[in-house]
């Protein structure tokens, strides 16, 4: 069986970048939004991804990115995907991938199991999907709140493109969650804190132990 993917997200030190690739991480995450806590320019994600192997993904996190702002990251030559945690409509997802030749992950918000079929559309427009809980109406991030979803929506769902489960994960629940959803990936950030936009060597360490043991 091929081994579980883990991705931490929301990498913002030195400290920790070298923590998940310790505890062999296959995907690091770096969010580019200024509302959000964990939040890193260009020229800090070049700097934090400069000493990680090629074999070990870096994933931009981003939300409704104008093109001016995706070129500024895609210059960095850091990136080996684009993960968009906004409304981008499939027709977006696409041109973003046309325009910038760099895969693309599309996160959906689920509620409803219907939240699960609409990532259908995304077929021929992204290459990977991540199934994260919709935060509250109102609230001032999209996604690394802690949430969880009803992971049972999951069962028998069959997506249509490669995908990976995130959304209030932690070092108790991730066996739990991925025996239920049989994810191939999983997607960890608040889980790792300590405290909002603070990464916890330790509990990176702890979760991608866990994750390895699945
Ligand atoms: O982490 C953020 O600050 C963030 C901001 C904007 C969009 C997405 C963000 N995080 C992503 O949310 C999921 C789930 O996080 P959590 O484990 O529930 O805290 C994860 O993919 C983060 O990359």
């Amino acid at each position: 069986m091929p081994r579980l993917a883990i991705k931490i997200c929301g990498l913002s030190t030195p400290e920790t970048v070298g923590a998940a690739m310790r505890a062999d991480a296959t995907h690091l995450g770096f969010v580019h939004f200024p509302k959000s806590p964990r939040h890193v320019e260009a020229d800090q994600l070049r700097a934090l991804a400069a000493p990680v192997p090629s074999h070990v993904e870096r994933v931009a996190v981003l939300v409704d990115p104008t093109d001016e702002i995706l070129a500024g990251l895609a210059a960095t030559g850091s990136l080996t995907a684009l993960q968009l945690h906004g409304r981008e409509p499939p027709e977006r997802a696409a041109a973003i991938r046309r325009r910038f030749g760099i895969p693309v992950w599309k996160a959906i918000s689920v509620k409803t199991r219907a939240d699960i079929e609409a990532a259908r559309a995304y077929a021929g427009a992204a290459d990977f999907i991540l199934f994260d809980a919709r935060t509250p109406h109102g609230s001032a991030l999209p996604g690394g709140m802690g949430l969880r979803f009803d992971w049972t929506l999951l069962r028998g769902a069959a997506p249509s493109l490669p995908w990976g489960l995130s959304g209030g994960l932690d070092v108790d629940n991730v066996a739990e969650a991925v025996r239920i959803t049989g994810a191939p990936l999983v997607d960890i950030s608040s889980g790792v804190e300590s405290a909002p936009g603070i990464k916890s060597v330790d509990k990176i360490m702890a979760f991608c132990n866990a994750a390895s043991a699945c």
